[in-house]
């Protein structure tokens, strides 16, 4: 059975006019290498930490600038939300199409809260705490391209024509601010559309996004601002001592004007400086360490990298499902083309290189977990590989062949197409990055062990399941697992309002 909304009754649950308070026995271990008569055990010993979390029920009215808002998923974000908001259903060769959010975890997935008279109950997803409906967010955001979002539309390509009409009247007064752009950190073949850009040196650029966020605030009357970058896939930047490995060498960088500074790091110092949440969408390292350094010292929420939104996603289940099958993945080949301007842009040798990264590295962990089937630095063949089909447009193919090792020397290969519509894939997941970036900074926690409540470590892995390749504070595990991921993301909301963690057990059927 289903239910719309649920209320947690609990002694070590309040809700008062302004919070939801509670207090949550985490249940964790504690590991001790122990030398016993010359003789090391490990010995595990359970352990119980009280928490008490707070969350602000007070949902503020949203503003979400997307640095390249022009482009496909931008567009197709604004669209859809739109369309949802008017209640838009549009003529398709098959049937008349109403609007909806499928593929977002927070709009269209659910949670179990129990049962009732032998019958499992389920609730959304989003009604664990109070969040932003997506239909009163506010967009705007940056683009070197000028065209309009209704434009923008329709050089995507991805919506149906029917809706695109309809859609047209609310998107064609919608007009991206002039972006930071640097042809040295996108592919060459980008320049034709960068027609909108801020003039001036890297501070100067940097001021011009900050000034661009307070108006922004100010016109559209927000509370909150969150930015996120859908903008091109960047080169990696060169990590330099001296240059940007600290807060002080990244602002004295940023004084000389140095040329290495990305304009993904411009943007994400301006939040940073402004206390806006900044979450990259792509996979290049805008958040190089002076950077992390400065969020950190400043307690600004920074999150991502590159959406996780399908060839990686069903990569992250797949290897899951085998190494914890204890069947040992040895080569992992994973093919795709697109046609869209994201595929233009990757065609490059050093942006596909920032996503090869991001794409490769999601197994390594659930490598890592299994010392039976993997000896020490072992890991599967693992080949990315990328090309730009420009009549596929925004219908990315993925082609996919996992080779295993199975019992007694068999061997198991599996294959997979997998139509990936990339922006209708990602447009959702940017809505989940947005609304749980916004939700985790009205969250305040402190342990039994801490005198005062606090916040999130503004380096947000909590936002890990949908990403490729999650941002972590120095010296954290990443977990990969895309069940995990989600777990880790449902228990922590749901120890938020007082429930325990989803543990699966069932025993009062067992
Ligand atoms: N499924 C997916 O679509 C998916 C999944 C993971 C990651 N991504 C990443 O998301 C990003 C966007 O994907 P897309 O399909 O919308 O690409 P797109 O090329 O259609 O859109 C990118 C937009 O950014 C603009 N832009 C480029 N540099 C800019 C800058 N410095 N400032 C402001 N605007 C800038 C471009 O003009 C373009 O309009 C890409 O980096 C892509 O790798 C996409
Ligand atoms: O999320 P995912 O499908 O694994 O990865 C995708 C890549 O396969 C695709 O080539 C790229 O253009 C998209 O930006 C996205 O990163």
């Amino acid at each position: 059975m289903f239910i719309e909304s649920f209320k947690v009754e609990s002694p070590n649950v309040k809700y008062t006019e302004t919070e939801i308070q509670s207090v949550y026995n985490y249940e964790t271990t504690e590991l001790v290498h122990e030398n016993k008569n010359g003789t090391y055990q490990w010995v595990v010993k359970p352990k119980t930490v009280k928490y008490e979390f707070k969350t602000n029920t007070h949902v503020p009215k949203l503003g979400v600038m997307l640095v390249g808002w022009g482009g496909n998923n931008g567009s197709t974000l604004t669209g859809g939300v739109i369309a949802n908001r008017e209640g838009i259903s549009w003529a398709t060769k098959d049937k008349i199409q109403q609007a909806n959010y499928f593929g977002s975890l927070t709009q269209a997935s659910a949670i179990r809260v129990g049962s009732f008279q032998g019958e499992e109950i389920y609730a959304p997803f989003k009604s664990l705490l109070p969040m932003v409906n997506p239909e009163d967010v506010v967009f705007g955001g940056w683009d070197i391209s000028n065209m309009n979002l209704a434009d923008a539309m329709g050089r995507a390509k991805v919506f149906d024509i029917d809706l695109q009409k309809q859609l047209r009247p609310y998107m064609e007064s919608m007009v991206p601010l002039p972006g930071i752009y640097d042809p040295d950190f996108i592919a060459a073949n980008q320049g034709d559309r960068a027609n909108n850009v801020i003039k001036g040196t890297k501070k100067e650029q940097v001021q011009q996004i900050i000034k661009d966020i307070k108006e922004f605030k100010e016109s559209t009357k927000v509370d909150k601002v969150v930015v996120l970058w859908t903008a091109n896939t960047e080169r990696y930047s060169n990590i330099v001592v001296g240059l940007n490995d600290t807060m002080e060498n990244l602002f004295a960088s940023l004084d000389r004007n140095e040329a290495e500074i990305s304009p993904s790091t411009l943007y994400a110092i301006a939040c940073v400086l402004e206390n806006v949440p900044f979450i990259n969408g792509s996979p290049q390292n805008t958040f190089v360490p002076g950077l992390i350094d400065l969020a950190i010292k400043r307690n600004s929420l920074i999150g991502g990298d590159d959406f996780k939104s399908g060839q990686t996603k069903m990569k992250s289940v797949l290897v899951d499902f085998l190494v914890g099958a204890g069947i040992k993945p040895t080569s992992i080949v994973s093919y795709n083309h697109l046609g869209n301007n994201d595929g233009m842009n990757l065609s490059a040798p050093q942006t596909f290189r920032s996503k090869e990264i991001s794409k490769s590295n999601v197994v390594d962990d659930m490598v890592n977990s299994n010392a039976i089937l993997y000896e020490p630095g072992e890991h599967p063949d693992h080949v990315v590989v990328i090309k730009y089909v420009p009549y596929v447009g925004d219908s990315k193919r993925a082609m996919d062949e996992y080779t295993s090792e199975i019992f007694m020397g068999g061997k198991n290969t599996i294959v997979l197409h997998n139509t990936c519509e990339d922006s209708l894939l990602a447009a959702p997941i940017i809505l989940d990055l947005v609304l749980l970036a916004e939700l985790s900074t009205r969250i305040q926690f402190k342990s039994e062990n801490e005198d005062k409540f606090h916040s999130f470590h503004p380096v947000a892995t909590i936002l890990s399941y949908l990403t490729k390749a999650p941002l972590v504070p120095p010296g954290t595990p990443v977990v990969n697992a895309l069940s995990k991921q989600r777990a880790m993301l449902e228990n922590i909301m749901r120890a938020c309002v007082g429930l325990a963690p989803e543990n699966n057990m069932i025993l009062e059927y067992k």
